[in-house]
């Protein structure tokens, strides 16, 4: 696991945006092409415009990157609260991606069918191999969720790396997520947080001891992959290694 502390979010998301592309240039250059799923909330929506940005939008080849989430809410595409459209806006839309590049969680089906409707697209991209995504980007919530494995849910036991549809009661809501299994069969993932409220979250997944229902982020661990957080110097806060 490797920490990277900057003092600003500037910082913090330049450095990710670089790692972004550099795992994806070496992925590329390995294998043709580079696969990620992106993170929703509100943090990662900066990183996606600084990546289309002047600073970064001709270090890639946009062509040879599929896009998929890693969780997304049971809203439709047009939704204020999508993480598809928030994505779609800040990224996709900018570099004029290809939609045959963009796998979005079809929201218009019940929350378990585009579960499975998803389990299957990612395993169609991944053909006959096991899906490994190049990076998985995570967000972290201040109750120590990612992606929606949320405290005290029921697709925490997941065995199987695949997405299933979860009802989060703090939210009232369904979530779709990627299970902690596909999560890490990553080559790479990456958390990228910021702010003083999330200091506690991030010194539970770090430092305290494994308590997953409390702290669900504790779940990402790859099996065979690199792990890094992206932190300012307010969410490091109270971690006692640094
Ligand atoms: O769909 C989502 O909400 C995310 O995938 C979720 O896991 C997010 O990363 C955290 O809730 C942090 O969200 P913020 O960045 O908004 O604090």
């Amino acid at each position: 696991m490797k920490l990277h502390i900057s003092p600003v979010t500037s910082v913090v998301l330049r450095s990710l945006a670089e790692y972004f592309v550099v795992t994806a240039t070496q992925a590329i250059s390995t294998h043709g092409r580079f696969t990620v799923a992106l993170s929703g909330g509100s943090s990662p929506k900066k990183l996606y415009e600084l990546l289309a940005s002047a600073d970064f939008k001709d270090q890639l080849d946009w062509q040879k990157v599929y896009f998929f989430f890693g969780d997304e809410r049971n809203v439709p595409h047009t939704s204020p609260d999508s993480n598809y459209l928030m994505a779609k806006t800040a990224l996709f839309d900018p570099l004029h991606i290809n939609p045959a590049q963009v796998f979005a969680v079809d929201t218009s089906l019940p929350p378990t069918e585009a579960a499975a409707h998803y389990t299957t697209a990612v395993n169609q991209h991944f053909g006959n191999e096991q899906a490994r995504f190049d990076l998985i980007l995570l967000g972290l919530g201040d109750n120590s969720h990612t992606a929606s494995l949320f405290p005290y849910t029921t697709v925490l036991g997941a065995k199987t790396a695949d997405v299933q549809a979860v009802y989060v009661e703090e939210l009232k809501a369904d979530r779709i997520t990627l299970t902690a299994p596909l999560i890490n069969q990553a080559r790479a993932i990456a958390f990228l947080v910021f702010g003083e409220d999330k200091a506690l979250a991030v010194r539970h997944i770090l430092e305290d001891p494994e308590n997953i229902e409390n702290f669900p982020a504790q779940l990402v661990s790859p099996t065979d992959g690199e792990l890094h957080w992206f932190l300012d110097a307010a969410a490091a806060s109270r971690l006692t290694q640094q």
